[in-house]
């Protein structure tokens, strides 16, 4: 019987801090800033991809949460052309001790452990660990970085989630994108105290999707070039200093300004884009009331392409972060969970009951997690010995 050759990696999710919004090339997925993000754990949200090839399958195809998506898009049909020309150049260079894989048909199965297309960065998740299964099912020797710049063509923030700690996506200035990558500023080692609370809003599908509301901002906002020409390259140096440094109050305050600014970039663009709504702008307002309780910056803010709020602070600032958040969504599940039933309800005078109020009926969801690592190799194949999805024959 003809063989199953395959291989299964674990991915994360990346929230930026500073934010990539539009493209100088949308072919080739070329962003118009560098941007900066911190990478998720991967114990609370994580994509599992298992890439097979073999002489059996007759045609490409991805499964997605076990529904067959569409594979003719643009952005996968490159990845599947780039990923089969790096293999055909190894399996040239070592003529006829290699299986011709790049040949046969690929077989990918993915899954995500939380929603899909909800707002919480699976598309980074998903084409970062697209990218490393097919590599590693490939045997390529590219490294992470070389990777990135395939990742980055599936869906930009994909390119960051192939490292784990902080990591900056550098825009590059070549016209080909070949130095348009991800690169590792610290480990998640350097600085593993970084803490992020996720309140999840609304899983409804968001007012305008990330790759053509950053193609409007570009090419309608004034703000925007003021934003890409003078802001970001200072605030990039800026933020990569503060996390070198692990000086929180700095990266507190640069990742609310940016989220700030790139949401003002999305109302200064025409038509407006409105990606936050009432119970993100208490979430904003509560984040500040916690600063001014703890008199000083212990939590920070920042919101990507719709209203849920990530929350990003320190291991050590915990209570003081969480007590209040507690006691606003004291419903929620999440405080049962051993890790974080030792929280105290935190409230008091010094809290506007407003925000608490409308925190309280919106958020459906609050997911508790920290700086995590990158990629990860799995056992847990998804794909079974004959090349059928687990519990599944076709
Ligand atoms: N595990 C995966 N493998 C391959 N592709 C995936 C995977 N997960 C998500 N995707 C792709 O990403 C799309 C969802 O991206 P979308 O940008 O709409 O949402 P999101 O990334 O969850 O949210 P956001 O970008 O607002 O944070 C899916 O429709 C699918 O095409
Ligand atoms: C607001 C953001 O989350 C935008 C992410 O945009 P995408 O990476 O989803 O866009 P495409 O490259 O078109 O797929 C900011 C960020 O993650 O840096």
């Amino acid at each position: 019987m003809d063989a199953i050759y395959k291989a299964t990696v674990t991915a994360p999710v990346n929230i930026a801090t500073l934010k990539y919004w539009g493209k100088r090339d949308v072919a080739l997925n070329l962003p118009t800033n560098s941007s900066i993000s911190v990478t998720l754990s991967q114990n609370d949200l994580r994509t599992t991809t298992t890439a097979s090839a073999s002489l059996l399958y007759t045609e490409d195809e991805l499964y997605l949460n076990g529904s067959k998506e569409d594979v003719s898009s643009k952005r996968i049909q490159t990845l599947f052309r780039e990923l089969r020309a790096l293999r055909k150049a190894e399996e040239d260079k070592q003529t006829g001790s290699l299986v011709p894989l790049s040949k046969y048909y690929l077989r990918i199965v993915s899954e995500n452990n939380f929603p899909t297309a909800a707002g919480l960065a699976s598309s980074a998740a998903g084409f970062a660990a697209l990218v490393k299964a097919v590599a590693e099912l490939y045997q390529l020797p590219q490294s992470n970085e070389e990777l990135s710049i395939l990742a980055r063509q599936g869906s930009g923030s994909a390119c960051r989630s192939l490292f784990g700690g902080y990591v900056a996506w550098e825009m590059g200035s070549k016209a080909d994108g070949s130095d348009s990558k991800a690169v590792q500023i610290a480990p998640y080692e350097h600085w593993p105290e970084m803490k992020a609370a996720i309140l999840v809003v609304s899983a409804e599908r968001k007012d305008t999707p990330s790759t053509s509301g950053m193609q409007l901002t570009v090419k309608t906002s004034s703000l925007f070039k003021e934003r890409v020409n003078s802001v970001v390259p200072q605030r990039f140096e800026q933020m990569k200093k503060s996390i070198l440094e692990k000086d929180f109050e700095t990266f507190a305050h640069l990742t609310m300004a940016d989220s700030n600014q790139f949401h003002a970039t999305c109302l200064d663009s025409y038509p407006p884009i409105f990606y936050l709504n009432d119970v993100s702008r208490a979430a904003i307002r509560l984040v500040e009331d916690i600063n001014k309780v703890a008199g000083e910056v212990v939590a920070a803010y920042t919101f990507d392409a719709g209203p849920n709020a990530v929350i990003y602070y320190l291991a050590q600032n915990e209570q003081l972060v969480l007590g209040p958040l507690r006691a606003a969504l004291k419903n929620l599940p999440a405080w049962k969970e051993e890790s974080h039933s030792h929280i105290q309800e935190l409230m008091s005078d010094d809290f506007d009951k407003r925000w608490v109020n409308t925190l309280h009926s919106g958020i459906e969801r609050i997911i508790l997690t920290g700086v995590g690592q990158g990629p990860q190799l799995s056992t847990n194949s998804l794909i079974d010995k004959n090349g059928n999805l687990w519990g599944s024959s076709f």
